[in-house]
C-alpha cells in the first residue's frame, strides 16, 4: 500500500482519536492532511502539531484561539515554524472533507455529518464512514454520490459484514446478521426501565463511546439505525437483515449463505480494526489489536431482541421500508430527544415513544411530502421540521 493520506472528521471524539492512534502506530502508511473537531480546541491543536496537519478545522471557536493554542503546542514541540490554515464555523468540516485526502474518516456525531459526508465522495475520496447518520438521513441521496467501493463502514458491525463478505459472492448471500450487546439493560421489561438515569444508560457493557451513540445502544436506537445502514450498504431488504442479542460483542456481525453457510468476523470488543481497516482498506495492517484469547474457558451468549421493551429496531425497520424522509425525521426526533433525557427534561422511555410520535406525525403531514429527499436541503429540512416536532411533542 503507498502512503495515504487522510483527514479525520471529529478528530477529538472517541472514534477520532483511536484513529490518530492508529496512523500514529503507522506513520510510514499514513499521513494526515486535516482535522476537524467541534469545540475541543486545545485537544485538536495539540493533535495538529503531534501529526504536522496542514489543515485545522473547527466548528466553534475564533481562528485566534485556534492559532494561539497551536502556537503553544508548537512552541513546546519546538515546532516553531509550523503554520496550518485554520478555518472555523459552520462549513470548517466540509472545507476539511473536501480536501481531496486519499481517505475521510467521518467520526463526527449526528447528522451535522451529513454535508462533509458528501464533500468527501464528491471530492472523489475513500469514505471511511464512522458517520452512520449521514448515510442514513441521506440514503438513496449519499448512495447516488458514492462510486462503488467508495464508502468502507467503519461502524464495527459493517465492518464486519463487509469482511465476511469476502467469503463469498453476493449473488450467494441469504441474509445478513446483525450483532447487538442489547445495552446496559439487556434483560430489563418496559416497567423496568422507567425510571433508569442518564448515568446507567452511559454505562455501556462493553464500548467507550460518544453520548449519543451510548445511549441509542440503551435505547436499542443505535440497533435500529443500524438495521438501515446495513440495508444502504449492502443493498439486502430488511427481511433478510436479522438482529441477534449477543453480550459478548466478539462476533462483530455475521453473513448466511445460501448454502446454509454462515461466516462471522470475530474480535474483543474495540474499534482499532474497524478503523483501521477504514484507513486501509482492502488491505490490513500489522499487529492493530490483540485476538481472542482461546486459551482460556468462556461462553457466548445469543438471545432474541424484545422488541416489547426495545421497540426501537421496530420502528427502525418501518422507517427504513418507508424511505424518503422518514429515516431522517427518526434520526433528528431521536437526537433531540437524546439531549433532553441527558437534560434530565425527560425519562429513557419518552425517548423512543417520542421519536414514534414524530413518525407517525411525518407520515400524516407529509405522505405526499414537501421534503424532496434526493436533495440534501429536503433532508436537512425534514430534519429541522422533526426537531421542531420533537420538542413539541416533548414540551421542550
Ligand atoms: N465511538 C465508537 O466506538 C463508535 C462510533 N460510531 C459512530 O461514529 C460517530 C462518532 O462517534 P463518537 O466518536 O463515539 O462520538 P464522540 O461524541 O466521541 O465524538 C464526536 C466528534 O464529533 C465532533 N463534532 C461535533 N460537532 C462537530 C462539528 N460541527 N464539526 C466537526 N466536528 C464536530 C466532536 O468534536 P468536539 O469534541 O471537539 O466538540 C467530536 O470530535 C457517530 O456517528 C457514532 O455513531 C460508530 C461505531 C462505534
Ligand atoms: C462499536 C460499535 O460499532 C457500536 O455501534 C457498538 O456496536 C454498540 O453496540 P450496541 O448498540 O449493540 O450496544
Ligand atoms: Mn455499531
Amino acid at each position: 500500500m503507498s502512503q495515504r493520506s487522510v483527514a479525520i472528521l471529529g478528530s477529538t471524539g472517541s472514534i477520532g482519536t483511536q484513529a490518530l492512534d492508529v496512523i500514529g502506530r503507522n506513520r510510514d502508511r499514513f499521513s494526515v492532511a486535516a482535522l476537524s473537531a467541534g469545540s475541543n480546541i486545545d485537544l485538536v491543536a495539540r493533535q495538529a502539531v503531534e501529526f504536522d496537519v496542514p489543515l485545522v478545522a473547527v466548528a466553534s471557536g475564533s481562528p485566534e484561539e485556534v492559532r494561539t493554542a497551536i502556537g503553544a503546542y508548537a512552541a513546546r514541540a519546538g515546532h516553531t515554524a509550523y503554520a496550518p490554515e485554520i478555518v472555523v464555523g459552520d462549513g470548517a468540516a466540509v472545507t476539511a472533507a473536501g480536501t481531496g485526502a486519499d481517505v475521510v474518516l467521518n467520526g463526527i456525531t449526528g447528522s451535522i455529518g451529513l454535508r462533509p459526508t458528501l464533500a468527501a465522495l464528491e471530492a472523489g475520496s475513500t469514505l471511511a464512514l464512522a458517520n452512520k447518520e449521514s448515510l442514513i438521513i441521506g440514503g438513496d441521496l449519499v448512495r447516488r454520490a458514492a462510486k462503488p467501493d467508495q464508502i468502507v463502514p467503519v461502524d464495527s458491525e459493517h465492518s464486519a459484514i463487509a469482511q465476511s463478505l469476502r467469503g463469498g459472492r453476493a449473488e450467494e448471500v441469504r441474509r445478513l446478521v446483525v450483532t447487538a450487546s442489547g445495552g446496559p439493560f439487556r434483560g430489563r421489561s418496559r416497567d423496568e426501565l422507567r425510571d433508569v438515569t442518564p448515568e446507567q444508560a452511559l454505562a455501556h457493557p462493553n464500548f467507550a463511546m460518544g453520548r449519543v451513540i451510548t445511549t441509542n445502544s440503551a435505547t436499542l436506537v443505535n440497533k435500529g439505525l443500524e438495521v438501515i445502514e446495513a440495508h444502504l450498504l449492502f443493498d439486502i431488504p430488511f427481511e433478510r437483515i436479522d438482529v441477534v442479542v449477543h453480550p459478548q460483542q466478539q462476533i462483530h456481525s455475521m453473513v448466511e449463505f445460501r448454502d446454509g453457510s454462515t461466516i462471522a468476523q470475530l474480535g474483543p470488543p474495540r474499534m482499532l480494526v474497524p478503523i483501521a481497516l477504514g484507513l486501509s482498506w482492502p488491505e490490513r495492517l500489522e499487529d492493530v489489536d490483540e485476538p481472542c484469547d482461546w486459551s482460556m474457558a468462556q461462553s457466548w451468549d445469543f438471545a432474541p431482541l424484545d422488541d416489547d421493551a426495545f421497540p426501537a429496531v421496530r420502528l427502525a425497520r418501518r422507517v427504513g421500508e418507508a424511505g424518503g424522509t422518514f429515516p431522517a425525521v427518526y434520526n433528528a426526533a431521536n437526537e433531540v430527544a437524546v439531549d433532553a433525557f441527558h437534560e434530565g427534561r425527560i425519562g429513557f422511555l419518552d425517548i423512543v415513544d417520542s421519536v414514534a410520535r414524530v413518525v407517525d406525525e411525518h407520515e400524516s403531514a407529509h405522505t405526499g411530502s414537501e421534503f424532496d429527499a434526493s436533495t440534501v436541503e429536503g433532508v436537512l429540512g425534514a430534519d429541522a421540521w422533526a426537531r421542531g416536532q420533537a420538542a413539541t411533542e416533548l414540551g421542550l
